[in-house]
């Protein structure tokens, strides 16, 4: 197996991953490295927690050693979270070079960094508002869960990046990475220009075998119960472990994190109605286990690395293979063990199969102790819509809408022209609707009268018939 020396690393950044545990190369590390300090672009697509993140920090600290200036590499990223975890690393290991700090927010008054790392809406916002801040030099663009930057899902970051490709030079290196790159493959290769190397994992399954995946089958209604009894036999087992919780929606999530609090558990949250500050004080309480739960949004699901997280619950099975695959990956990283628990209703049973087809592996049911679930049923539903009640008059669903209106004035749209224009849309939606319906009912009308028409015509000829034989 190769070292990190003969991959091409100096002295020096091999002594800094020695200081941070990293002493021998991960596959993805290994077989990645090289072509990038080849000069070549390079598209990894590794399994969650096995270090892809240093898979490109080091190649770009080593050559930013060996010519140091200015912008030198661009990372993008889905979340500002993430945004931090990455610069960090790249903080600590150019540090015996100044690397100097990678920021997100740029600041024109200080020295420019040498390495960028942005989320790709706050970025195109500084080009678009900045005509002195420039990146037409930088040697490396890295799209970190590159995927999930070009999918277009609630947050779709198409334009902002078309922007941002936009004033970058054509000779540089693309490194994509992701746990999940190969429904964006196409796209990805259109932004890495000079036909990428790609190295993907190989393994029969696309999660890792120190991860034990397990299922709950519960109605709607027990869930919160199952919920609170896992955590509660968790904890009692368990001192040092901490649990992610993810949630199909804000409200839920922060209904649930209120509901456990209730219980007296330390649960904190993280979703996209929360001020940025606040998401990373919640964060950071959690990493620093001063709080042991985490209920969360998709937010948090790819890329954290959090090496306490034993256990992750889905409160909601996921309606994508890629997202289970990315949130179950909160735990179980780097070579340690790790659970997770996904509770499913009888509706989403089809789910699960496309999630075990996706990740050839099946998922095994996690015995619970029933009778103890339903002892704390009624407690727990009581308590849930209590706190429903509480959260009704905070009015959270009106902040959730002034939180879209400003988004859309950040995104540089008018809110009640959208407004407008949705209404609009929504009209013309239903006018079609009822239009098909109508042609629908003339078919059924139409078809009913032949039918008609038809019995009639056979009641008459039986008529006829019997006539002719009575004659
Ligand atoms: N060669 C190595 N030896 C030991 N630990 C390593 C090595 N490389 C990275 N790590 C550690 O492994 C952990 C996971 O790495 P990283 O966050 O880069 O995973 P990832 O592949 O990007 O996962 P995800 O797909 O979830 O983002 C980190 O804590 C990192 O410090």
């Amino acid at each position: 197996m190769a070292d990190f020396s003969s991959l091409g690393l100096s002295d020096w950044l091999v002594k800094q991953c020695k200081q941070l545990g990293i002493n021998k190369p991960t596959p993805v590390q290994e077989n990645c490295m090289p072509p990038i300090l080849e000069g070549r672009d390079c598209m990894g697509c590794a399994k969650t927690g096995s270090g892809k993140t240093a898979a490109f920090v080091l190649p770009v600290v080593q050559k930013l050693s060996e010519d140091p200036y200015g912008i030198f590499c661009l990372v993008l990223t889905p979340t500002r979270e993430l945004a931090y975890q990455i610069a960090e690393q790249f903080r600590v290991l150019g540090k015996p070079l100044g690397l100097r700090d990678c920021i997100i927010k740029l600041n024109e008054t200080r020295l420019p960094p040498h390495v960028v790392v942005a989320t790709p809406g706050r970025l195109a916002d500084h080009i678009r508002s900045s005509d002195t801040f420039s990146m037409s030099k930088i040697q490396f663009l890295i799209l970190d869960e590159a995927d999930r930057l070009l999918e277009q899902g609630c947050t779709d970051f198409t334009k902002d990046l078309e922007t941002i490709l936009a004033t970058l030079p054509a000779k540089r290196q693309t490194l994509l990475f992701s746990a999940t790159l190969t429904d964006t493959l196409h796209e990805l290769k259109n932004i890495a220009m000079n036909k990428p190397f790609f190295w993907e994992s190989k393994s029969e399954t696309r999660t890792v075998e120190e991860l034990d995946q397990r299922y709950i089958l519960t109605p709607e209604k027990v869930k919160d119960a199952y919920l609170v009894h896992l955590i509660q036999t968790f904890t009692d087992e368990h001192d040092d472990w901490s649990i992610i919780i993810f949630t199909n929606t804000c409200k839920d999530c922060q209904v649930l994190t209120m509901m456990l609090r209730e219980f007296n558990f330390p649960t904190i949250s993280l979703h996209s109605m929360m001020k940025q500050k606040q998401r990373f004080a919640n964060l950071a309480k959690f990493k620093a286990s001063v709080f042991k739960i985490l209920v969360a949004t998709d937010v948090a699901a790819r890329g954290l690395d959090i090496p306490t997280v034993q256990v992750v619950i889905n409160h909601n099975t996921p309606g994508l293979p890629k997202i289970y695959i990315h949130r179950v990956g909160r735990t179980a990283r780097a070579g340690r063990n790790g659970v997770s628990i996904t509770l499913v209703t009888q509706y989403d049973i089809h789910l699960v199969h496309s999630i075990e087809g996706q990740i050839q592996t099946k998922l095994k049911e996690y015995p619970v102790e029933e009778k103890e679930v339903l002892k704390i049923l009624t407690q727990v539903n009581v308590t849930r819509r209590e706190i429903e009640i509480k959260l009704e008059s905070t009015d959270f669903d009106e902040k959730k809408e002034i939180n879209k209106r400003k988004q859309l004035i950040l995104e540089g749209k008018d809110p009640d022209l959208e407004a407008k224009r949705k209404a609009e849309l929504e009209k013309i939606r239903s006018q079609k609707k009822k239009f098909k319906l109508k042609i629908q009912e003339s078919i059924q009308r139409q078809k009913h009268g032949q039918l008609k028409k038809k019995l009639i015509k056979r009641k008459q000829l039986k008529k006829k018939k019997a006539a002719q034989a009575t004659a």
